[in-house]
């Protein structure tokens, strides 16, 4: 039974986001291979069946869990003599299930690098895991032993697969793969095999053999997975990813665009000169001229002993192939904040105006970013760009009415994120998304998905962190000759992040697959593999470029000369009826996070308290008056049945949505990734989440992750489309009392400098409007910028902020911009101010160096003073604490010795950093 083959059905395609055409050919064509010898033929339905396609939703799912190795199985591809795909030794291949199989409803495909089918895995052992995969319990991925590439007849080829969990499944799924073990001996045994093994020193995983400096690579890369968190532990890690690239001896561009070929109005600074050769030369890559020339994008040339017809292989994935691979033209800039991406980018359009791309492309750049740095991108081309030099538009809001000819024959077009999305054609709502089809569609595309662009860039690139997302699909479909993504953060969460960018930009094929990158790179690095950690720091060798403002050129002299910056800690005490109410509130909470600890489970709804009692730092007003009656009287522990939204009363769903709308007005987290709210829905027991964390939860245990009230899918709602969520226009609340914060803050505001300028961050928008409100009393002149406002109006808005203040226009002139810690932030020039409060302590301290790089950046002339506001004795002191905590934890992991103890400290670190919180005695 086993080496029989089971017939492929003629459709096999599933969604992922489609490629850009015809620059980036799809995968099937991009990396075509020879040509099929008669021997390969087979029945015509797998003849005309379209390249199979990866299943994107399958992949995120899993990807988002930490799914770890539980067996490697030595097993065969059978029925090899009836597909085309052919495998190099070492290949990793994709194992998926093909439930339609006419034969075997049990069928596994396995399927190469380059989406073509190389046979099944044999019956028997599909009949054990096609039921754990179809209910998402396990990830199976195969590594070649044997191969095909001979092309003599082969009816099985040797493959070892490795079979993926979650960690916490073990107790339950362990018994079910006991027959996987070697010799069936069982999880146990082949544990007690496995120390004993690396008792004698033998090395684990595939690290063994490999240099030290790599497995601490690796080693750091998974401590960066699970302390997500931590961005500047990211920035460390792009640092060490970066550490071997001699950004410093880049060869400048020959002729950039400068004052005096009069296309600028300022010249590049050198590292900006050097960034701009290295990407007209990423933007035009050749491939390797002979055998034993550098990999390009990873293609070598390779000539097979005693034969002399020479062929490609992909190094990393060892994917071979007779046509010349087709390499991706761009890349990703990711210089730190303030160094000129901007500017650099503006240059390479200039420079290349001139060499048009190939037909039918026509001569346009697009470049997508956020809607709060739009008015940036404006303004960077107003102040720098000779008027006339380049013709630019901004397709946005009112600027929509315009076609795709028209927006072809501009040099740059200015759009955001949310408008490439939704020029997306809608899918068909009736048709439903099941297996093997793909959603039809309706509508079709907007104008941006219609031209042909010379090339896309995505300014702050790393928003796209996720690839189901529709705006990182609709980047993917924009037909580009030339992608790049700018990014100061390239890493977010981790190295998946980067993965994602590869995808989008469709480099260094076939890696650009999610699901290969995976394969290759992900689990690898986690099952502590230095050659994966190697490969990531290669891939990223071979597409980004980044220098920060600590980087020096070849003379040893900083790129950039900024004034100094000088961090004042402010400690305030509450008020005494806050107070009282603070140490209430405190009280009750470690109660209810006791209660909930207790009973096994994340209980209570820890976030949400940590929330409150973060607000009660600011202002008192800024949580319910019966806030603490509430927290009396909750039963955390009364779950109740899972309700569907629809038999709520009107009045239920109206409260849900008020909360979910509050809960993304505050920035509020979402408890399962603690990253900000991603396509919120809020759960019928008032709990609000990522849609895609919650669904995942659903499919997994159907419990609310905060109090274990029971959940399905029905019970998710999500906020009605026409609710407004923009800010208030000048939202300003007059509070009851003023709040010591903002006493505090007052005293410095009116102690400064008439001339000086001021930014006052806060996570949280209601608390600025409190700011707002007492300024106004106090006469201060303020402006707001918030994520939310019309682009129209940030422009307006930072114009305004940015006019310098002189004798005659002091009136009405904004020394203060009130501003939100999480969005609209990034990307934006703030050089007007010169001091920085910020209101209440975040816990990533990256966010709070970003803030403080709107302001202390090129164009600063004056020394920068940030103050952090610290209530005493709350939340906010032990917030800080557990932040120096965290990052004297990055500092040891960073150097060689005690990181076993490290990872320990962390895992325990995080309970006890709650407890901190709670004020739980230890
Ligand atoms: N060569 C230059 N001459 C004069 N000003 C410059 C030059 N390069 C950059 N600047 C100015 O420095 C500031 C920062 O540049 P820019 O906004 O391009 O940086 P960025 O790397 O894109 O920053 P971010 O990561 O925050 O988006 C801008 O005000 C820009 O006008």
């Amino acid at each position: 039974m086993e080496g029989q083959a089971i017939h492929a059905e003629s459709s096999t395609s599933r969604s992922r986001p489609p490629r850009p055409a015809p620059s980036t050919p799809s995968r099937s064509q991009g990396t075509k291979r020879r040509q099929s010898t008669p021997a390969e033929t087979h029945d015509d339905s797998e003849e005309d069946a379209p390249p199979v396609e990866l299943d994107e939703v399958s992949y995120h799912i899993s990807d988002r869990s930490s799914h770890q190795l539980y067996v490697t199985l030595r097993t065969d591809v059978v029925g090899v003599q009836h597909y085309r795909g052919l495998v190099g030794r070492g290949e990793y291949v994709v194992l998926r299930r093909q439930p339609n199989n006419p034969y075997d409803s049990n069928a596994v495909q396995v399927i190469n690098a380059t989406g073509q089918q190389v046979g099944h895995v044999p019956r028997a052992v599909a009949a054990k895991i096609a039921p754990l995969m179809d209910h998402n319990l396990i990830t199976v991925e195969g590594r070649m032993i044997g191969q095909n590439l001979d092309r003599s007849m082969h009816y099985k080829l040797k493959m070892d697969m490795l079979i993926y969990a979650r960690p916490s499944h073990r107790y339950a799924l362990e018994p079910e793969l006991e027959w996987a073990t070697p010799g069936q001996q069982g999880f146990e045994r082949m544990r007690q095999a496995q120390a004993a093994q690396a008792a004698k020193g033998k090395g684990a995983g595939d690290g063994g053999g490999l240099s030290e400096q790599e497995a601490e690579l690796g080693r750091l890369l998974n401590k960066l997975t699970e302390v997500k968190e931590e961005k500047k532990f990211a920035n460390n890690v792009m640092s060490v990813l970066t550490a071997d690239l001699d950004v410093a001896n880049l060869p400048p561009h020959p002729s950039p665009p400068s004052l005096a070929s009069g296309d600028l109005l300022v010249d590049l600074l050198p590292h900006q000169s050097q960034a701009l050769q290295w990407m007209v030369e990423h933007e035009n890559p050749v491939l390797p001229k002979k055998v034993g020339d550098a990999p390009v994008q990873f293609w070598a040339r390779h000539a097979p002993e005693g034969k002399t017809q020479e062929y490609w292989v992909n190094i990393a994935t060892k994917t071979p192939q007779v046509d010349n691979p087709t390499l991706g033209r761009g890349g990703i800039i990711a210089d730190g904040m303030g160094l000129g991406k901007t500017l650099t980018t503006l240059a390479l359009v200039l420079a290349t105006r001139n060499s048009k791309p190939a037909s039918p492309f026509s001569n346009a750049t697009l470049i997508v970013c956020p809607l709060s740095v739009l008015s940036n991108w404006e303004k960077q081309i107003e102040d720098h760009v000779v008027i006339g030099k380049l013709k630019s538009y901004t397709y946005h809001g009112a600027g929509k009415g315009i076609g795709a000819t028209a927006l072809s024959k501009y040099d740059i077009v200015l759009t955001t994120y949310q408008t490439i999305a939704a020029e997306m054609p809608a899918p068909e709502s009736s048709t439903p998304s099941g297996k093997g089809k793909k959603a039809k569609t309706t509508s079709a595309s907007g104008p941006l998905l219609k031209v042909k662009w010379k090339r896309v860039v995505a300014d702050e690139g790393h928003v796209m962190k996720n690839t189901k997302a529709k705006m990182t699909q609709a980047f993917g479909d924009l037909q580009a000759e030339r992608r790049w993504v700018c990014t100061g953060t390239p890493i977010v969460n981790s190295a998946a992040d980067l993965g994602t960018l590869l995808t989008c930009l469709r480099l260094c094929v076939p890696l650009d697959d999610p699901q290969i990158f995976k394969s290759l790179i992900l689990r690898p690095i986690k099952a502590g593999s230095g050659e994966a950690s190697r490969l990531l720091q290669a891939v990223v060798g071979q597409v980004l470029l980044r220098r920060t403002k600590e980087s020096k050129d070849k003379k040893g002299k900083k790129l950039v000369t900024l004034p100094k910056i000088e961090y004042y800690q402010c400690p305030v005490k509450l008020d005494p009826e806050t107070r009282k109410l603070y140490d209430d509130v405190q009280v009750e909470s470690a109660k209810r996070f006791q209660e909930s600890v207790a009973t096994g489970g994340t209980g209570a709804n820890v976030l949400s308290m940590l929330t409150r009692m973060r607000q009660l730092c600011l202002s008192a007003d800024m949580i319910p008056a019966d806030y603490l009656e509430t927290l009396r009287n909750t039963d955390t522990l009364n779950a109740g049945p899972s309700v569907s939204i629809s038999s709520l009363q009107p009045e239920q769903k109206d409260k849900l949505i008020e909360k979910l709308r509050q809960a993304i007005a505050d920035q509020e987290e979402c408890s399962v990734c603690f990253d900000v709210l991603d396509d919120p829905r809020i759960t019928d027991c008032g709990h609000p989440f990522c849609l895609l964390c919650i669904t995942e939860v659903i499919n997994r245990q159907a419990l609310c992750p905060m109090d274990r009230h029971p959940l399905s899918l029905n019970s998710l709602l999500e906020l009605p489309p026409d609710i407004d969520l923009s800010l208030v226009e000048d939202n300003v609340v007059k509070p009851r009392t003023r709040s010591a914060k903002i006493a505090e803050l007052v005293r410095y505001l009116k102690a400064f400098d008439a001339n000086d300028k001021t930014l006052v961050f806060s996570q949280f928008t209601t608390f600025l409007d409190r700011v707002a409100g007492v300024l106004q009393e106090e006469g201060i002149p303020f402006c707001r910028f918030d994520g939310t406002m019309p682009a129209k109006k940030r422009q307006q808005v930072i114009a305004q902020f940015q006019t310098p203040v002189t004798g005659d226009n002091r009136d009405g002139n904004p020394v203060v911009m009130l501003i939100s810690l999480k969005s609209g932030a990034v990307g934006l020039n703030l050089t007007a101010a010169s001091n920085v409060f910020l209101c209440d302590p975040w816990w990533q301290s990256a966010i709070e160096a970003q803030a403080v790089d709107r302001v202390h950046r090129m164009g600063q002339r004056k020394t920068v003073r940030v103050f952090q506001l610290i209530a005493e004795d709350t939340i906010e002191s032990k917030v800080l604490d557990i932040q120096k905590r965290k990052d004297d934890l990055v500092a040891k992991a960073f150097e060689k010795s005690g990181t076993r103890e490290v990872k320990a400290a962390k895992k325990q670190g995080r309970f006890e950093d709650l407890k901190e919180l709670f004020g739980v005695a230890k």
